[in-house]
């Protein structure tokens, strides 16, 4: 379907998962992904990331809501569906006795028109073992063998179930440099991710999720200016947070004490910081432990799981200002 000029390879509906059990894993999401666009589902453990991506790979029958991929239902219509897209899921399961090569051509032969299985090993740096059993390959290998299987039938869209989870940090950077080189030759992504940073240097476009809903979505960009920015610093010897000037009329729209530090949020971090330092200043004392942060993808991240346990442990006392 055309949107705006657009064309939507995956959209998804009012999207509902419900588990065995009642569970309702997935409560009513909507969001498309245009084609040759990167797009990011982020979320906390448990946010419904993968019942999703299972959902868009037809793996799995809705609990309502709809699922369109490449204008098809990708469950009801697999035969259209399944061989114009690669899925790399979170379990690749290999025989493991098998070696590399062997369990490419094994993956080849299930694929039509599959890719020279040496050409997608070669793709994601596995070459070099080729002829090494399944069982011996590290971890970080395997998922680079999950990738070059969903590579074989050269797909026009990619799921990528936490391609980078095992990898180090070389073996990250590669493949996020594989899933750009795909993206510019046309190929639609779509990848969940628990690294805030590979969602900031990949997705065109992203959406965190939370308790089975999309909590915000938008351009890393736009996800990210909704959040304010960050100034923190240990308060001198022998002063108080009302020693410090008001902070509404710093443009300071909240702060939070932990200790003797203060964090600050603002929206116009130049002017915030600015007063700041002037006080300091003229007040001749020192901001030990200064840290002045533009707002990140990672503030929005833990804006959204501020519920969650590991944040509610550090047990911060919160202020909100008036805009
Ligand atoms: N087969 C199942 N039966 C019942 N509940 C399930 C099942 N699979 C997943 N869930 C539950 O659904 C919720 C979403 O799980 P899901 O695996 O989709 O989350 P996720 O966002 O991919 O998490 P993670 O980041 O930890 O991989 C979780 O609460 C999980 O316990």
């Amino acid at each position: 379907m055309e949107t705006n000029g657009h064309e939507h390879v995956i959209e998804v509906t009012d999207l509902r998962r419900v588990y065995g059990g009642g569970f309702e894993a997935v409560r009513g999401i909507s969001f498309s992904v245009r084609r040759g666009e990167i797009f990011a589902l982020l979320g906390t453990n448990g946010a419904g990331k993968t019942s999703t991506v299972e959902l868009l790979e037809g793996l799995a029958q809705p609990a309502g809501g709809r699922v369109r991929v490449l204008g098809h239902d990708p469950c009801t219509d697999r035969a259209a569906v399944r061989p114009r897209t690669g899925v790399m899921l979170q379990e690749g399961g290999f025989p493991s006795e098998l070696t590399v090569a062997e369990t490419a051509r094994m993956w080849a032969g299930c694929v039509s028109g599959a890719r020279p299985p040496a050409e997608v090993l070669a793709l994601v740096g596995l070459e070099a073992k080729a002829g090494t059993r399944v069982k011996q390959l590290s971890g970080g290998q395997r998922r680079r063998l999950d990738l070059a299987l969903a590579l074989l039938g050269d797909p026009e869209v990619l799921f990528l179930d936490e391609p980078s989870t095992g990898l180090d940090a070389e073996g990250r950077r590669a493949t996020w440099e594989l899933v750009s080189a795909l993206r510019d030759g046309g190929t639609t992504v779509l990848l969940t991710t628990h690294y805030l940073e590979e969602a900031e240097n990949l997705a065109d476009r992203l959406a965190i999720m939370h308790e089975g809903r999309i909590a915000t979505t938008g351009t890393p960009a736009e996800v990210t200016a909704a959040e304010p920015s960050r100034i923190s610093f240990e308060l001198p010897d022998g002063y108080f947070v009302g020693d410090l000037p008001p902070l509404g009329e710093l443009g300071v729209t909240g702060h939070e004490t932990d200790g003797r530090i203060v964090r600050l949020r603002t929206h116009e971090l130049q002017r915030s910081a600015t007063g700041l330092l002037m006080w300091a200043a003229q007040a001749r004392v020192e901001l030990r432990r200064l840290d002045v942060r533009s707002a990140s993808l990672e503030e929005a991240f833990l804006q959204i799981a501020k519920d969650a346990p590991a944040q509610q442990a550090m047990g911060m006392t919160t202020k909100e200002y008036a805009a």
